[in-house]
Parts: C-alpha cells; structure tokens; sequence
C-alpha cells in the first residue's frame, strides 16, 4: 500500500471519529438542555407550592376596607389633582391608595409602568402636613421627579451627591427646624443606609412630628428574588423600624407573588393593603420568534422588522446580551447609529444591560462624541414615552427573538438572582406555547392583530433580557 493511501486511510478514521465525538457532544448538549429545562421546571412548581402557601397566610392577614368609600379629605384631594397635577380623573387604583395612604396605613403597590404611581405618593404627601421621604435608586429619577414637581410648583428637593451645599444646608435646616416649606425629599437608598447625619436630622424631624410619610419607589430593589436587587435596599426596614407610626408606601411595577411576600417582610409591613394592577398593555404588540443559529440570518430579520415595521423617522432601543453581540449587530446595520452604553440601570451587574440606538433616517444619526448622559437621557425619555402614551394608545411593535440554548446557558441576571429558573422556565413556555403562536402566526399574516400578550409583562421580558 502507498504510503498516501495509508495516511488517507488514517484520515479518513479520524473523520470518522470526529463525527462520531461530534454527534456524542451534540447528544450532551441536547441532554444539558433538557435536563436544565427540567430543573426549571422543578424549581418554578418548588415555588409555586410555596407560594400558595403563604397566599393561605396572607389572606388571613388581607384587609376588607373599602378604600373607593367618601373619605373627609375627598375635595382637598381633587383640588391639589386638579390645580397642581392637572388631572381630571383617577386612573385606575390611584384613589383607593391615596386613601389608603391618607388613613395611615402601610401600602404596596404594583403598577404597571407609567400606570401613575407617582401620583399615588405624591399627593398625599401634599395633602398631609409635614415632609414625605421619597426613596428612589436612581439619580436620574430622581432628578426628573423634583424638576417636574418644581416645575409644578411644589417644594421637592433632593439630597444627593450633586446636591450643592447651599442646598443641604437648607434641606437639613428643613428638616431639623422646619424653617422653610419642604413637602417632598428624595434620596437614594445609600442615605439612608451610609450617611448617620441624615438619619439623626430624619430622627429629629419625626420626633418634632414633622416626618408624614415615606415612599419607597423601585421597591423590588430590596428583594434578592427580584431581578434588581440593589444591597443597600435591604437596609430600608430600618426606616419602619425607626418611624412606626409614619405610614410608608413601597411601589413597584414589578413584583412577582414571592417578590411581595418578601417585600413586606423585609420593609417590616406585614399588615400593609396590597394593591396589585394589571400589566397588561394593550398597546404594546409582541412578536415572539426563534432565533436562528445563523447569525447573518438573525440580523437580517431584525433589519426587516424595523424596515418593515417602523417608518423612516421613528428610534427605537435594540437590546443585546452583551456589549460584544451590540457591537456585531451595530457593525451590520450602517443606518444604525450606535449608542453603546450599559443602560442607567441600578445593580452592578450593568454588562447586561446594553442596548443599541438606532435611527431609521441616515440623515438623523446621532453624532457619538455627544456626551453619554445624552444617550442615557434619550433612552429614558423613550422608554418612558413608550409606557407612558396612555391617551393616545400609540402602538409600539415588539421583536422578541430567543434561542432555547442561549437562554439556559448564557449567564444573565435572570440566572443568578433567586427565582430566575422559574422566570426563564416561564420565558421557555411563553415562546414554544402552541396558543400563543397559533396568534402570532395570526397576527403576521392577513388576520387582525391580535399579538398582544400580557404575559410575561414586558417588564419580565426587558428583564430577563437586560
Ligand atoms: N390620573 C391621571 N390622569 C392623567 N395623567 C396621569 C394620571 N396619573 C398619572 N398621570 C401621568 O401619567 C404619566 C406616568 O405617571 P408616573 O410617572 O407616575 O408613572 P409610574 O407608574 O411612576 O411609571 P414608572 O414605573 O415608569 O416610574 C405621568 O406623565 C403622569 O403625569
């Protein structure tokens, strides 16, 4: 035999081989999935038994007050709404926790995005005497919070590392002496926890029964079972602790069953009165779609839903798994400008959180030596016009791409925080359930929209994304 027909020989064994440990890794790869699908699964009705579980409890805990009764600040309540909100009607729960709140009760509330939570502290805090303390995780909340409340002419302040010192002087004195109007204080929960000067003035100020109430906004932050856990809002229980007879309202639009539980134990507020609302919103239309394998493929997909969907002057946020993947998409989309960013979200694991900006027209690119905080501005604005253009009931078209693989093996947020197995075994079957596709299917083709899911709440979905 020639000395090359040997060594083809030998190759060709190789190949062999190869084929053969190929088809072995594909058949562990297959199993891994299965199995990791199993053991969500396993874990989310670990949960659930547990969670009916302390449903028995709460309910034997559950108010029965009627919170859409005539209460005696009824037309005080109206009139700030009116002359200093604008408003002209309750939206949805507002009164019921505005009453709740008046009463002196402790209150959780779950509320959609842009549902109008604010509100639901904000004007009892103008109602009742004294200074209501607003937690918030992020500066840029926070900012926009006290320069609309200002705008509107209400005395909200903030205390906070961009806080001049003219400013906390006056803030302190406020508090300490309540020499000039302060309805409103925002800070962030590292005050709370880490600056022992602003407890003690916080401590005076309710010992001079000035201190009316505290509000908790983002409060999932406080729950290692949410998907933004943020450490120094484990620290908030200390504020019922310190102030029990101070009523305190925790908002969040996010909140699963066990997420609330542990809320409330952790914010010491177990007779609170829980109102949850529904997140669905019927504006905001879901296409849910495997993910090819084949990158080119998936790109192109994207293209063509935002060509398709979107016309030439409309933005819109891209999000990826990681700064590595934003940046190959970007590179395949010349209309795209891009705006990489970890967005200005709250816990340290922001790697996760990165989106792409893009504008549809060339012409309106965005000029990226622009500062960061102008994209991050932008990004909220979006976000928020997107939640919040109730009125009108713009629609907004949603692309949710996945790849089962890549969902159990890719280490996300949704993975390391508790109870993520049960929000991806939820993912898992909202993408694959027959029903849901039988409407999407529908929905791309001749029949009428009808995409619209309210579950998972694209809070869920942006989470387990980001
Ligand atoms: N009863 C109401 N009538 C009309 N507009 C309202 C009412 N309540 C709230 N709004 C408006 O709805 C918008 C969204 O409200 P808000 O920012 O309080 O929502 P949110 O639930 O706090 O949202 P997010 O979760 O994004 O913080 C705001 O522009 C607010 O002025």
């Amino acid at each position: 035999m020639e000395a090359a027909d040997v060594v083809a020989e030998e190759l060709l064994c190789v190949e062999a081989e190869l084929q053969d440990v190929q088809g072995q890794i594909q058949a562990l790869l297959d199993r891994q999935v299965k199995l990791c699908e199993r053991q969500s699964e396993l874990k989310a009705l670990l949960e659930e038994c547990e969670a009916s579980q302390d449903a028995v409890h709460d309910n034997r805990t559950a108010s029965t007050d009627d919170w859409s009764a005539n209460f005696e600040w009824d037309s005080r309540a109206e009139d700030v709404g009116f002359n200093v909100f604008g408003i002209t009607s309750y939206r949805a729960n507002q009164r019921e926790i505005i009453n709740a709140v008046m009463s002196g009760r402790d209150v959780l509330v779950i509320m959609a995005a842009g549902g109008g939570k604010s509100l639901c502290y904000q004007l009892p805090a103008l109602l009742r005497d004294g200074v209501s303390l607003v937690v918030s995780p992020l500066l840029s909340l926070i900012q926009d919070q006290v320069l609309g409340l200002t705008t509107l002419g209400v005395s909200a302040y903030m205390l906070t590392s961009t806080t001049s010192k003219e400013n906390e002087k006056l803030i302190y004195n406020a508090l300490d002496k309540g020499e000039i109007e302060l309805k409103l204080l925002y800070v962030t929960p590292e005050k709370i926890s880490k600056s022992k000067r602003f407890m003690s003035k916080l401590e005076k100020c309710h010992r001079a029964g000035r201190l009316s109430l505290i509000a908790i906004d983002e409060a999932h932050c406080c729950s290692q079972w949410g998907h933004d856990f943020r450490p120094d809002y484990k620290n908030l229980g200390i504020l019922k602790i310190q102030f029990a007879n101070v009523p305190l309202i925790a908002l969040t639009a996010t909140a699963t069953y066990r997420v609330q539980v542990d809320l409330m134990d952790m914010l010491h507020i177990p007779k609170c009165v829980k109102f949850v609302s529904t997140v669905n919103r019927p504006n905001l239309f879901y296409r849910v779609r495997e993910k090819s394998s084949v990158g080119k493929v998936v790109i192109d997909e994207i293209a063509d839903f935002i060509r398709g969907t979107y016309s030439k002057n409309d933005s819109g946020i891209v999000y990826c798994f990681s700064r590595k993947e934003c940046e190959q998409v970007c590179g395949a989309f010349p209309f795209m400008s891009l705006m990489l960013h970890p967005l200005p979200n709250v816990s340290n694991i922001s790697s996760y959180q990165v989106g792409i900006w893009y504008q549809c027209s060339p012409g309106l690119q965005y000029n990226l030596t622009l500062p960061i905080s102008f994209f991050i501005d932008m990004v909220i604005r979006v976000t928020k016009e997107f939640f919040e253009d109730r009125e009108e009931l713009k629609k907004f078209q949603l692309l949710l791409t996945y790849r089962i693989i890549v969902m159990y093996l890719t280490p996300s947020r949704g993975r390391s925080q508790k109870g993520g197995a049960k929000e991806r075994w939820l993912m898992r079957k909202y993408g694959m359930s027959k029903d849901k596709r039988g409407n999407i299917t529908k929905a791309e083709g001749a029949g009428p929209r009808r995409e619209n899911h309210s579950f998972p709440c694209m809070n869920q979905i942006l989470n387990l994304l980001w």
